[in-house]
């Protein structure tokens, strides 16, 4: 028997984001999620803090530590970043001494060299097997969509750093376009408006709260302020500011604009008769992203196309990977174009 059947291979799925990287393991569900930093000490190098350990040093860090985001826009963009913080992620998440057969998602606009510096990394950090898939299809696997079946499936994946939109049937990717855009955008946009408009800046933490319980991609029935102490850009001097909800609902709108015109280019190019499936069906939104409220609404205003936000929608491309490792053999043979799902074996 190959390598395939053997009882010691442990089959685990990675969502390498921007923002976050989950860990799925066969058998055992997603059993990490941790922030893509890593912290190192200057002074020597060495790795002081990895995920959560190394979130909490941001704001706080002494000038000796040095904080890492190694992924931008769902790519790799510090190659021995990545694969030390990938290497002891792992480590924590599979004890015993297992061959690792890693599936990873990867953006569809990632280019070949963006794609080997993942698969380079994977196997870095200890697979003896490794495979890529797009991550808009490993959201739609587990979102739970009818990939297999003789209809058009849509999903659109807002993460961090890129939204990664797909439309998918019978086992294999009809269109898939990604956009270097994402929560982090939202983010951007709430830090230059309250730059501009009441002169001050804050830290990331607040920035993300404001968007997470003030943000709003339609008109909020309830105009409430989030109040926060920024530090003036002129005096330096600490300042209590006021934002309400419909200001950051205004700024929101650039970003949000963005990804729609890319969601109408995908259903612009779709077959007719997929495109009447998603009409019926619906599309499903996975990715932190997709939980700015509203979103579902806004997008089903919009495209006139039933919207529904998946549950857990965060987790959806780590437990996709995960369900591509155990459908591999049949992905392969229904995924037209295998170039589409990258393998080497050692
Ligand atoms: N309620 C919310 N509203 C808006 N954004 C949110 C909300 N909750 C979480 N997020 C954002 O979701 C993002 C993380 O989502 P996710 O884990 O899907 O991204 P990622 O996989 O790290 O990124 P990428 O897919 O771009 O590489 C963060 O930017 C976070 O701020």
């Amino acid at each position: 028997m190959g390598s395939m059947f053997s009882p010691l291979t442990k089959n685990i799925g990675i969502d390498l984001g921007t923002s976050t990287i989950q860990v799925y393991v066969e058998g055992r569900g997603i059993v990490m999620s941790e922030p893509s930093i890593l912290a190192t000490d200057e002074r020597n190098r060495k790795i002081v803090a990895v995920g959560h350990a190394a979130e909490t040093m941001l704001a706080k860090s002494p000038e000796t530590v040095k904080i890492h985001k190694p992924l931008q826009n769902g790519i790799i963009a510090d190659y021995n970043v990545t694969r030390t913080m990938l290497g002891y992620l792992l480590s924590k998440a599979v004890r015993s001494v297992q061959r690792l057969r890693i599936m990873v998602g990867v953006p569809a606009a990632a280019s070949n060299v963006e794609k080997r510096a993942v698969v380079e990394a994977i196997f870095q950090a200890g697979a003896k097997e490794a495979y890529l898939i797009e991550t808009a299809a490993a959201a739609a696997l587990g979102a739970g969509l009818p990939v297999y079946d003789p209809i058009g499936s849509m999903v659109i994946d807002v993460g961090g750093g890129t939204t990664n939109i797909a439309v998918l049937s019978l086992g294999g990717i009809v269109i898939s376009r990604s956009i270097h855009l994402g929560s982090q955008d939202f983010d951007q946009a709430i830090r230059d408006y309250i730059r501009q408009e009441y002169a001050v800046v804050t830290d990331d933490e607040t920035i993300e709260e404001m968007k997470i319980h003030n943000g709003s991609a339609v008109l909020p029935l309830e105009d409430r302020g989030y109040y926060f102490t920024g530090r003036g850009i002129d005096d330096g001097l600490q300042r209590e500011v006021g934002v309400k909800a419909s200001e950051i609902y205004r700024v929101m709108g650039k970003p949000l604009v963005k990804i729609l015109d890319l969601v109408q280019a995908v259903l612009r190019e779709t077959p007719p008769e997929l495109s009447a499936d998603i009409m019926e069906h619906g599309i499903v939104l996975t990715g932190g992203g997709a939980k700015l409220h509203g979103m579902d609404q806004l997008f089903s205003q919009e495209l006139g196309v039933p919207v529904a936000l998946s549950p857990e929608p965060e987790m959806a491309v780590a437990l996709g990977t995960g369900r591509a490792l155990q459908d591999r053999e049949k992905l392969g043979a229904l995924v037209e174009g295998v170039e589409r799902i990258y393998r080497r074996r050692f």
